[in-house]
């Protein structure tokens, strides 16, 4: 069964008189205990899907569509019953984990805060964090809660951080950028983390990122965004190893492990998108077809794309 499903979610964000159209028509499921990835360049949306599900964006956000939690509509609750999700049956760790922590309080007492703001005990909370500190890789875990936030390194805070997640025990986690501004060591550990809670926790989890090898380690699934839509979904070691979309396979090339060939040119305008393909401008298989009509999402060798050309590819 899937826990999550998005059907047709689109955002628009009004800024002054322009519509900047951050997400179009998007749709996917997460079938429970799988990791969907959510990968693209920067801009091209997925964070704001992250925010989009738990209605975390600013009032300038204009959001239409669906979200089902385990067949329930998201976007149809109270803000009291939405609170009872939000960083309880769902986390999400934020695309800025340091911003996440309150520079000025003991790591302890940031553990026992976000406790009391969802109304749980702070002790017992605690007692489960430590528990879970132990499992997920972290060395002597009551010294690491005498400390700031400040004297643990990038690696060190994340951890911190997914304890304090998953001591909720949620049933979906939400994961944006987790490796962004660590160094390589930390990167590796971030791949053990992220194994570790799939694996022994067994989480479903919609992880967000441009670090292509967590992705190809850690998801089962992937879904590619491009300038806010998604344009190919498939098993990750087939959209990485074999991908079908020509933006997809540029998005490969550009790996270092593949020579690092950039992707050349822009995604479109978010203020007035192309009316066929929005990769056309890109791509080097586009025709007169991909200039005049955006493509539909099709199944394609048991996946799914949004091109006129798959079965060239
Ligand atoms: N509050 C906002 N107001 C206006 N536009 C916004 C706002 N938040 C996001 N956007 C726009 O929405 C689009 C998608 O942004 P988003 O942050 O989801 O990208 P992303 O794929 O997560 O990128 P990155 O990889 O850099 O994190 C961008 O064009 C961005 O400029
Ligand atoms: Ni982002």
């Amino acid at each position: 069964m899937s826990l999550l499903e998005i059907k047709d979610l689109s955002v628009e964000f009004s800024a002054r008189e322009n519509t900047v159209k951050a997400v179009s028509h998007v749709f996917f499921k997460v079938r429970e205990g799988e990791t969907l990835g959510l990968i693209g360049e920067s801009g091209s949306g997925k964070s704001v899907i992250g925010l989009a599900l738990l209605r975390l964006l600013p009032a300038n956000a204009n959001v239409s569509g669906t979200v089902l939690f385990q067949g329930q509509d998201l976007f149809s609750l109270r803000p009291s019953e939405l609170r009872k999700i939000r960083g309880k049956r769902i986390s999400l760790m934020p695309q800025n984990p340091a911003g996440a922590l309150n520079p000025v309080l003991k790591n302890r007492l940031q553990i026992e805060e976000v406790f009391e703001e969802r109304g749980i005990d702070k002790k017992e909370g605690m007692k489960k964090s430590l528990r879970l500190m132990k499992k997920l890789l972290l060395r002597d875990p009551e010294k690491l809660c005498d400390l700031y936030p400040h004297q643990l390194s990038g690696g060190m805070r994340q951890r911190l951080i997914a304890c304090m997640s998953l001591s909720f025990e949620p049933e979906l986690m939400i994961a944006d950028e987790p490796t962004k501004g660590l160094d390589p060591e930390a990167k590796e550990g971030a791949v053990e983390l992220f194994t570790k809670i799939k694996n022994d926790y067994g989480k479903t989890m919609l992880l967000i990122t441009h670090d292509l090898d967590l992705a190809l380690e850690v998801c089962d699934r992937i879904a590619v965004m491009y300038a806010g839509e998604i344009v190919e979904l498939d098993k990750a070691s087939k959209v990485l190893n074999a991908p079908s979309h020509p933006y997809t396979k540029g998005l490969v090339r550009a790996q270092p492990r593949n020579g690092l060939v950039p992707l050349s040119g822009q995604s479109p305008s978010r203020i007035s998108l192309p009316e066929g393909c929005f990769f056309h401008e890109r791509c080097r298989y586009s025709n007169i077809e991909c200039f005049r009509k955006h493509p539909e999402m099709k199944n394609h060798n048991g996946g799914w794309i949004r091109c006129h050309f798959q079965s060239l590819q």
